[in-house]
């Protein structure tokens, strides 16, 4: 077992990283601390049966180099030995891994902990500011990132150390405010009795917008996915969707501006996932930063804590690839969820 100076410990090189979402697999082999990571072309996670046959034929047959650790993040709970992804067939068996595909150590983490740590160094390129100062380097961040759901997690900066909070803070409570949202609200359906934000920020949340605006109005539905509604949005060719995408940009924003206050984000609050890269031009409109900064009695606190949508195409890889690197700066829990040979 590799150990680091402090006397954390490291997971031995080669390490093969990857995020393993509900659609998409996206792999990378570090060879040391110092190369730049090779990055595998990603992988359709429905064209394989499982993980293993997955690793096996993309990325072990296609280099000379074993990797002898993994760390891997994870869409859902890591919990017990035997871990299904939600969203896809796989099971993910880090024992079989071990036994069968010759790794010695293996690491799952949640995707939104592998979000976290990325935006502990991301750099100017790899993310567009939208609004608030200037951010205070050691300090928390916050991470949202509307997808398939709704994933949260926290990155506490704490005794020099960066440790990222995962949790399920895409399914707090979220309820109307506004007249206009007393108005939609009746026509949104609650799961067992409750709005959750999951409901309204994720591509399904969108359409779950797009149908209440326009049952209040008394409109037909003609848009059928949310790709469709934010498109038509941003061409400004359909009232519903407009408001759908300004009313998105809202909750976002609410959400968002809950969080900075939970974490005392001054390092400021990150937009991940699919979705807020699609529809950047719509957050650069005053919705989102407004809703964001409306937070009385903390409006000037809000005013200061900057919001950034994340424009790396691979933020996760490069938050496992900074965590692999340099696992002292971070804090990373990793019991019950760490096997090794
Ligand atoms: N242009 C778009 N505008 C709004 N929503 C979109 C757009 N394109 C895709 N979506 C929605 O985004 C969601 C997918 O999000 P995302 O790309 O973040 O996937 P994911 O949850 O990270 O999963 P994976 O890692 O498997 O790709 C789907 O609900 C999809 O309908």
């Amino acid at each position: 077992m590799a150990k680091s100076n402090d006397g954390e410990i490291a997971l031995p090189f080669p390490i093969l990283i990857g995020d393993i979402g509900g659609t998409n697999a996206r792999f990378a082999l570090l060879i040391d601390a110092f190369a730049a990571p090779r990055e595998f072309p990603t992988i359709q996670t429905a064209q394989f049966d499982t993980i293993d046959d997955a690793l096996q034929r993309c990325i072990l047959d296609t280099t000379s180099i074993q990797p002898r650790s993994a760390i891997l993040a994870l869409a859902g709970p890591i919990q017990g030995d035997e871990v299904p992804l939600t969203n896809c067939d796989w099971v993910v068996r880090p024992r079989e891994m071990i036994a069968n595909l010759g790794f010695e150590d293996v690491l799952l983490v949640n995707d939104f902990e592998a979000q976290a740590l990325a935006v502990a160094s991301l750099s100017e390129s790899d993310r567009e500011q939208i609004g608030g100062g200037a951010e205070t380097y050691a300090a928390s961040r916050a991470v949202l990132g509307p997808g398939t759901g709704l994933g949260v997690a926290g990155l506490v900066h704490a005794q020099r150390t960066w440790i990222p909070v995962p949790g399920e803070g895409g399914h707090i409570d979220i309820g109307p405010r506004t007249e206009r949202d007393y108005q939609i609200w009746p026509f949104l359906e609650p799961i067992e009795g409750r709005m959750s934000a999951e409901q309204l920020l994720c591509g399904r949340g969108i359409l779950n917008i797009y149908h209440a605006v326009s049952a209040a109005d008394g409109r037909e539905t003609p848009l059928e996915t949310p790709a469709a509604v934010t498109s038509a949005a941003l061409a400004a060719s359909d009232d519903a969707a407009v408001e759908t995408v300004s009313l998105f940009s809202t909750y976002l924003g609410r959400v968002a501006g809950d969080m900075a206050m939970i974490f005392m984000a001054r390092g400021g609050v990150y937009l991940a996932g699919g979705i807020p890269q699609k529809i950047l031009p719509a957050l650069r409109r005053p919705e989102f930063r407004a809703a964001f900064e409306d937070k009385a009695p903390h409006n000037e606190l809000l005013r200061s804590i900057p919001t950034y949508v994340v424009t790396h195409p691979l933020a996760a890889l490069a938050g496992l690839a900074a965590f692999a690197r340099m696992p002292d700066r971070f804090g990373v829990a990793t019991e019950g969820r760490r096997w090794q040979k």
